[in-house]
């Protein structure tokens, strides 16, 4: 029987020997790395910490004390030892085990996550409600050094370190984000790694204190203020934490002891441990590479086996799109949070270099970043996914639309997203966007409109976003000197029927005319409109078709509530309170990881489904009528 298998909870971890914990790694490994070939996911980060998850499991009494992981993408390791270890084949698949830490999979998920840097906050807030209660237990949160390029880790490390609350922060630094980590902090945390001499001259004068009788009294006090120039991680002292590190993250031995150690202090205590992202992946510790793998890959080298013979992504003609338009454009700049190959922009990045800025996991201050640039001529592109852009809301009225900057936003991954599940989902982002007042809401129905829309947002003097899914395009596209922009406001009238009017957004366009060449087959006879424009919407258009329908289906790849259609209803109550808008989007309700398609499916966002609401509307119509 393999070690691992002997595992079942963190208990049985902890009656190992040390010999036994050495040999663990490399079970886990081999174990993550053929379970996530079959399942794709994220293999980078959780490669990365095997050591760290086995010794903050041997120290740390889990899951009385609680280990809170940040993002919760590098949990796997975590999931093999708190007894999952059997289902991880489900992984991220529908109705297994999440990609991410949950709650409501398991004890030892102390809180879950998907977005970045939220870990401090959480376990400060656990350490409290711990001391308010009368409780006595440990509390970690272990977070990345990527993830320490967010503006809401500083808030956490600010109010821990002056709270003096008994927490630990394990500072996971293998010197990665998804890529190449980035920052000013990110080059602290290098020359921490890279100055041993810093580490030998604090541990020398501890060594000379303790030996010196009364003198070592004064030699404390010197080592005091001596620290402010040897001490490795003094900004983390200055802010109130006992720092230690930085340590060999893949020393079992270190890792156990350290961690025995410090959970038995008391006081804010950071613990810096230096790891690889992707370590023990066959093809090499490419941290970047693998950090996420799709489903189906050569365990061996990290390549897609079935390669699939669909179009190019949105995301892809996006890249294209907007290094063409710098080129046309000398104004245009491109701006990531930390995701240059997620959103495409690293194609920006190498043909205009100095008109690109990777300002880190920092989508609040990416925004404002952006505003600024604007006050001055500049043309900024933001282009953050749809569920982390949640995080800059206030940024997008405050810095953006009350001041009126021309800033566009370039919203990826806007819809239903499949496996990454409910904390990644870009459902929100129309009903957030359609309640800010100047703001122009745009969704496109394939690439070449994606690249219309894109060229008619730099050209508008004010506040505009685009939104696109995590998909394949339909069509191919042409380069972007071959595109017009769209005319600003308008509609496009695909198909023209004398019953129901299908106003579908985006992704909705495609399986709208499907739907309607179904009916069309029963004899029902519906139009079909691409509202590319949400806000404005096509005020002439609309009025033609109020004038010919009775029946409006308002269908989009978002929440329905506070959607496009509930902002429709609410226009044509004012203009035509005879005619019937029913809103067909995502349901009220969280939705969990599973195949995109198949989330599509449920939500009657297909055709068939589409179809189906169609009918039913027609139907109760000529019940009523
Ligand atoms: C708010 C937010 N923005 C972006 C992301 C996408 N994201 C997931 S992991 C990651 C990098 C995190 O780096 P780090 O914290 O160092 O963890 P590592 O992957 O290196 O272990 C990013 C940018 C996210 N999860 N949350
Ligand atoms: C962990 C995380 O937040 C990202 O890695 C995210 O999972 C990327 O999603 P995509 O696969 O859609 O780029
Ligand atoms: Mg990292």
């Amino acid at each position: 029987m393999s070690l691992l298998d002997r595992i079942d909870s963190p208990a049985d971890l902890r009656r190992l020997t040390r010999e036994e914990l050495r040999a663990l790694p490399a079970e886990m490994r081999e174990r993550l790395i053929a379970v996530c070939s079959q399942t794709g996911g994220h293999i980078g980060a959780g490669l990365g910490v095997v050591e760290l998850t086995i010794a903050l499991h041997a120290a740390f009494d889990t899951p009385r004390d609680q280990l809170v992981w940040d993002v919760g993408h590098q949990g796997y390791p975590h999931k093999l030892l708190t007894g999952r270890n059997t289902r991880m084949e489900t992984l991220r698949q529908e109705s297994g085990i999440s990609g991410f830490l949950k709650r409501s999979e398991s004890e030892y998920d102390t809180f879950g996550a998907g977005h970045a840097a939220t870990s401090i906050s959480a376990a400060l807030g656990i350490a409290a409600a711990r001391d308010l209660n009368g409780e006595s237990f440990k509390v970690a949160a272990i977070i990345g050094d990527g993830a320490l390029s967010c503006g809401l880790a500083y808030e956490g490390l600010n109010n821990a370190g002056h709270s003096e609350r008994d927490v630990v922060v394990v500072l996971n630094d293998n010197e990665m984000s998804i890529a190449p980590n980035v920052g000013a902090m990110h080059k602290y945390l290098t020359s921490i790694q890279r100055n041993p001499l810093y580490n030998r001259v604090r541990r020398k004068l501890g060594e000379i204190a303790d030996n010196a009788g009364v003198a070592g009294t004064l030699l404390r006090r010197w080592e005091e203020s001596a620290k402010a120039f040897f001490t490795p991680g003094v900004l983390f002292e200055e802010l109130g934490f006992r720092y230690f590190g930085p340590i060999d993250g893949h020393d079992v031995d270190l890792l156990v002891d350290t961690f025995t150690a410090v959970r038995e202090m008391t006081g804010p205590r950071l613990v810096h441990v230096v790891t690889q992202k992707g370590k023990g992946f066959p093809a090499g510790e490419h941290g970047e590479k693998w950090h996420a793998l799709p489903a189906g890959h050569d365990p061996a080298t990290g390549k897609q086996i079935a390669v699939s013979s669909a179009g190019p992504t949105y995301t892809k003609v996006f890249g294209r799109g907007l290094t063409e338009l710098g080129a046309i454009d000398p104004r245009v700049v491109a701006i990531t949070a930390a995701m240059p190959s997620g959103t495409g922009t690293e194609e920006f990045a190498k043909a205009h270099p100095q008109r690109f800025f990777d300002v880190g996991i920092a989508e609040g201050h990416a925004v404002t970043f952006a505003a600024g640039l604007a006050t001055r001529g500049v043309r900024p592109v933001v282009a953050i996914y749809s569920t982390f852009l949640q995080r800059a809301y206030d940024n997008v009225i405050h810095d953006v639309a009350i001041q009126k900057l021309p800033v566009v936003l370039a919203m990826d991954r806007a819809g239903l997203v499949g496996e990454d599940g409910e904390t990644h989902m870009g459902l929100y982002d129309i009903a957030y966007m359609l309640a800010v007042p100047g703001m122009t809401v745009t969704a496109p129905c394939d690439g070449r409109e994606l690249l219309a829309l894109l060229r008619s947002a730099t050209l508008h003097d004010g506040p505009f976003c685009v939104r696109y899914p995590r998909a394949t395009v339909p069509d191919a596209v042409p380069p972007t000197a071959q595109i017009d922009a769209t005319p600003y406001g308008t509609w496009d009238v695909l198909r023209r029927g004398k019953e129901v009017a299908v106003l579908a957004v985006g992704t909705m366009v495609q399986p709208a005319l499907a739907a309607a060449d179904t009916l069309a087959s029963e004899g029902l006879d519906v139009t079909v409109v691409n509202c590319r424009f949400l806000k404005p919407y096509d005020e002439v258009t609309l009025a033609a078709l109020l004038a010919e329908h009775r029946q409006l289906l308002v269908v989009e790849e978002g929440t329905v509530v506070n959607g496009f259609g509930a902002y429709m209803a609410n226009v044509v109550a004012q203009l035509e309170p005879t005619v019937r808008v029913v809103a067909h989007g995502v349901p009220d309700r969280i939705i969990v990881a599973a195949p995109r398609a198949r989330q599509l499916a449920r939500c009657g966002l297909d055709a068939a489904g589409i179809a189906e609401r169609v009918r039913a509307l027609h139907e109760s119509e000529a019940v009523a009528g």
